[in-house]
């Protein structure tokens, strides 16, 4: 995998470059839907690469080590040829998963035992295991095995937290580097900055991460809950330590706005579920602003989702009809509002980058960001 940086802003740290990945490149500042058990939720791979126009989406080993498993992925050839999907995928450890989703664990110097949020069967979860299960499903970029720790967080916990995810970097980096891709092209390894909200253990967390000289370089332990202003700090902090040359991807963010702040503090790569998660319950962002579809006023609105962002879905369908789908709960509401609102992030950064290449991008943030919170 090799980064070139293209374009910095003159007004902000944000800047415009180009990943390439085994899988095809990645334009960058980007967004990549979270697609987390081999599915984009109710979202065709056509409509991601056509319509939406996504370069890269996730995939999460939790799920996916649970349920297809790994057997079956294995005989499919890997992740991508199972789902289809033929362009870069990112797959994280699994860590925050086991932490946000299984009823129990327990965290031991080993890694973290768990059971399953499907069967309540038990997993172990080890820095080398994680390396192995996501050279068999076979994304381009993976992640390395790591405690995302919570919001609050108390000092003592946050420092041995940190501590102990260096010591598993340390084996992630030692398995990966002794393993080969199974499918006949070469994966990247992203380790992950972790220290909470305290600025003493995020410099060390950043310097650590950044002395491993990986191709690319995460940002985890965020959009857990903290106030957004910490976010910005803590992001602030970390990119100024993180080498220039290498992607810098913010895990789990954000809304638009976060996304435009963050791009502005120097980020390159971004994922999170709220596009499509909250579509599902009928909350679209738009070109104009917030609306949530719901609402009575669109029950006579026939007028396009977002004449202004263009592409099929948008324009096709009127307000009044997702509104209609969405109170009947029919399928096509999530399906239609997915594609909208991915279709929305895409365009979003896309915009971003061509600011950026222009010159311009630290004006236009300031009056998009006002923009994008307006409710409809
Ligand atoms: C939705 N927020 C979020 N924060 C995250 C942090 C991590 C991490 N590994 O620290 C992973 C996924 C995350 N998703």
């Amino acid at each position: 995998m090799t980064f070139e940086l293209q374009a910095q802003d003159p007004g902000s740290n944000a800047r415009a470059g180009k990943v390439t990945t085994a899988h095809g490149v990645i334009e960058t500042p980007i967004f990549m839907p979270v697609g987390t058990a081999a599915t984009v939720k109710a979202v065709h791979q056509r409509e991601l690469k056509e319509d939406i126009q996504a370069q890269i989406i996730l995939g999460n080993t939790y799920h996916l080590y649970l349920r297809p498993g790994l057997d079956i992925l294995e005989k499919a050839g890997g992740l991508h040829k199972f789902n289809g999907w033929d362009k870069p995928i990112l797959t994280d450890s699994g860590g925050y998963q086991v932490f946000s989703l299984s009823g129990t664990r327990k965290i031991i110097e080993e890694g973290v035992k768990f059971k399953s949020h499907i069967d309540g069967s038990t997993h172990l979860f080890t820095p080398e295991n994680v390396m192995d299960t996501q050279r068999t499903i076979g994304a381009d970029i993976i992640m390395a095995f790591d405690e995302c720790t919570p919001y609050p967080c108390e000092y003592d916990y946050a420092k041995n937290s940190m501590h102990r995810t260096h010591r598993w970097l340390k084996r992630c980096c030692e398995r990966f580097d002794s393993t080969e891709g199974k499918y006949g092209f070469d994966q990247t390894l992203f380790p992950i900055v972790q220290g909470s909200t305290f600025r003493d253990l995020r410099t060390q967390s950043a310097e650590y991460i950044a002395s491993m000289n990986r191709e690319g370089n995460a940002i985890g332990g965020l959009s857990v809950g903290e106030p957004a202003e910490m976010m910005y700090e803590m992001t602030d902090l970390v990119c100024s330590i993180l080498p220039k040359d290498k992607p810098r991807y913010l895990m789990g963010v954000g809304t638009p706005a976060n996304i435009l702040e963050n791009i502005a503090l120097g980020v390159d790569m971004f994922d999170c579920v709220l596009p499509t998660r909250n579509a599902r319950n009928g909350m679209l962002f738009t070109t104009q602003g917030i609306i949530n579809i719901r609402n009575q006023r669109w029950k006579d609105d026939f007028s396009p989702i977002d004449a202004e962002l263009g592409g099929y879905t948008s324009t096709f369908y009127s307000k009044a009809y997702l509104r209609h789908l969405i109170h009947a709960q029919e399928y096509l509401a999530g399906m239609i509002a997915s594609v909208h609102n991915l279709t929305f992030y895409l365009w979003l950064v896309k915009q971003a980058r061509e600011q950026i290449k222009a010159g311009t991008f630290a004006a236009w943030k300031n009056v998009m960001v006002e923009k994008l919170m307006t409710r409809l």
